[in-house]
């Protein structure tokens, strides 16, 4: 299982880099921080970072060259978790395996250690693009990243989803969470790896745009896992959704035709990835990996 190997070692880099970014702090603000770690390294898959990782090297270049950029989605990604646990949203007591943010630290701490990760997301990002000799393609992916993490992107996801609990929406609606609320950081991650590997904006987009796909792919067996997976393997509540009355896509739709969609988007993904041949292995792999995972 070369990919597995492979899988660990990016990992492995990402956490190692996470760790440095986060540093260490003995003073007042000490329980912001604490609570930061906690849900950072409570045991997430690493995903968005993996695929700038993966895109970056796939491109040609060394992977470390994404590492802060990667490093911002996970933080990005962390926070948008532990906001969406708090009881004003999902209301949810378990998150990679462990009580959530709030349960440990109270709703306070919660939303700070969220601002905090969201904060030193650009704080990372900054600082490394400012030390680059040519910052105009750290410059983009960090716009990447704001664009997908903002308004007209996850939070606009967020709040159509909140907005819309306990509503019957349409095709138009879902679709519009879908893409926003988790599709776009994924999409994110892609195009900023490929921007580390300095391609051309039509090249980026390409990669943007399979993001998507990927990322509709990935909602979609989250939403199966709800209703099929069970809360010791996942980590997190199974039934979240039918509880909140979320309006997801095997609700709308039906399981059997979610799995097709599925199964189609990840075609899709993998015909985007042939013409790379050999060096897209990981990406084929890992993409199926997911599809098929239990948490
Ligand atoms: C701005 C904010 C707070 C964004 C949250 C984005 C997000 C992808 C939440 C998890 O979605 P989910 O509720 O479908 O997933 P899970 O099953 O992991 O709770
Ligand atoms: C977008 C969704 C479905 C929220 C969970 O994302 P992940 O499944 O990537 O969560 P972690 O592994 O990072 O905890």
């Amino acid at each position: 299982m070369q990919w597995k190997n492979k899988m660990n070692e990016y990992m492995l880099m990402v956490n190692d880099a996470l760790e440095t970014y986060i540093g260490e702090h003995q003073s007042v603000n000490e329980e912001v921080f604490e609570a930061m770690k906690y849900s950072l390294f409570a045991g997430g898959k690493r995903l968005r970072p993996v695929f700038s990782l993966a895109v970056c090297e796939l491109l040609g270049k060394e992977p470390k060259q994404a590492i802060p950029y990667a490093c911002a989605l996970e933080m990005i990604h962390t926070y948008s978790l532990v906001h969406d646990d708090l009881p004003a949203m999902d209301n949810d007591e378990m998150r990679r395996g462990k009580p959530t943010n709030h349960i440990i630290y109270g709703e306070g701490i919660a939303i700070l250690a969220g601002d905090g990760l969201l904060n030193k997301a650009y704080e990372i990002m900054i600082d490394h693009t400012l030390k680059l000799e040519n910052p105009s393609f750290g410059l983009k992916a960090m716009k990447s990243i704001a664009d997908a993490s903002g308004t007209n992107g996850m939070i606009g996801g967020q709040t159509a989803d909140l907005l819309n609990e306990g509503k019957k929406v349409d095709e138009r609606t879902l679709a519009y969470i879908h893409h926003n609320k988790t599709g776009a950081l994924i999409a994110a991650a892609l195009k900023a790896g490929s921007y580390m590997a300095e391609v051309d904006d039509d090249e980026a987009e390409g990669w943007e745009r399979i993001g998507y796909a990927l990322g509709l792919a990935f909602q979609i067996q989250d939403d199966l896992l709800d209703i099929e997976g069970n809360t010791s393997e996942m980590g997190k509540p199974a039934g979240s959704d039918e509880r909140n009355k979320k309006m997801t896509y095997p609700a709308l739709y039906g399981i059997e035709a979610s799995r097709e969609r599925m199964d189609e988007l990840t075609k899709e993904v993998q015909m985007f990835l042939k013409p790379y041949g050999e060096k897209s292995n990981f990406l084929v792999m890992l993409t199926s990996a997911l599809m098929n995972r239990r948490s």
